[in-house]
């Protein structure tokens, strides 16, 4: 029995592709602009109110920032779902900000992702697990984050900021520890963001905070402290914690972030064969609280979109 409209509307994002895996990873991360569309129509289908988008190069799964990558699939995803388009501007953490920035400038979208503050991103404790990859590219992407800083400085955050400010794009504010609420704060105190702030917790990436109980419960007591009524709450655990992470935050009131750009496990040691299939999954775990999905609608109006 679904559970009755009075129920607490929760919003599930759906990251499709990101930039952190890598395609001899798993073979239903999309990679093609079809793959890519695909999946996300599904996921929307199955419940996903908000769909955060990346680009990739098509033939070897290199993540493509360019806005011309963007536009090979984000109009038939316009076209066939009212859910909320989220454009990355976090790219990879190799990029930029100027390289980063740019699909969120050239399409406006309703929303776009906005990285609180420089960290270390690890990857390279992942190579191990794969004896070889389809793609070169693929072993010196993870590698190389033993040495790499993704940067976000208070210049790099203002100059999105500033860029995407007259396109009327609201930001998911990626806090990856407590610091990036507190940058979050300051950026606030200065009037360059409004509330409400939807405030995306990352929980379980190397370099941020970890994936503990306390980890999630710290970070929510920080934002009431910080923000009080001017944020929503949402959150996404990397790998294996994904579930779990959104069990809990979802029981504290929180909104949900799955898809294949933040895990690629649907559940202990089964790979997800699609992006809809971890939103399912979320979904049984809302529906199981009493709760319900918040359709695209209600997510436009409880975060303040454009529409
Ligand atoms: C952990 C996620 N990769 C956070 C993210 O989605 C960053 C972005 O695209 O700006
Ligand atoms: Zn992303």
């Amino acid at each position: 029995a679904s559970v009755g409209a009075g129920a607490e509307a929760v919003i599930i994002t759906c990251a499709v592709t990101g930039a952190i895996h890598t395609p001899t990873m798993s073979p239903h991360l999309p990679i093609t602009p079809d793959q890519i569309a695909a999946d996300a129509l599904a996921a929307a289908e199955a419940g996903a109110a908000i769909l955060h988008l990346h680009a990739r190069n098509p033939e070897t799964g290199q993540p493509d920032q360019t806005p011309e990558a963007f536009a090979r699939f984000l109009p038939r995803i316009k076209q066939n779902t009212d859910a909320v388009v989220n454009i990355t501007t976090g790219g990879s953490p190799y990029m930029r900000v100027e390289e980063r920035v740019r699909p969120a400038d050239t399409f406006k979208p309703e929303v776009a992702s906005l990285n609180m503050g420089s960290m270390n991103f690890g990857l390279y404790h992942l190579v191990d697990r794969y004896k070889e990859f389809k793609f070169e590219w693929e072993r010196q992407h993870l590698e190389a984050t033993r040495d790499l800083v993704f940067r976000n400085t208070f210049k790099d955050i203002e100059f999105i900021l500033q860029t995407c400010y007259d396109n009327g794009t609201r930001f998911e504010f990626e806090c990856y520890d407590i610091s990036h609420l507190y940058n979050l704060a300051h950026f606030a105190d200065r009037g360059l963001v409004k509330p409400p702030f939807f405030v995306q917790s990352v929980f379980g990436l190397l370099g941020g905070i970890g994936t503990h109980p306390e980890d999630v419960i710290h970070m929510k007591r920080t934002a009431d402290r910080l923000f009080g009524r001017d944020f929503r709450w949402s959150v996404l655990g990397a790998g294996a914690s994904q579930l779990r992470i959104a069990a809990q935050a979802a029981a504290m009131g929180g909104n949900i972030r799955v898809g294949l750009e933040d895990s690629l496990w649907a559940g202990k040691g089964r790979l997800a064969t699609s992006n809809a299939d971890q939103v399912r999954l979320a979904r049984q775990l809302v529906e199981g609280l009493g709760k319900r999905l918040a359709t695209p609608a209600e997510a436009r109006e409880i975060l303040s979109l454009k529409g």
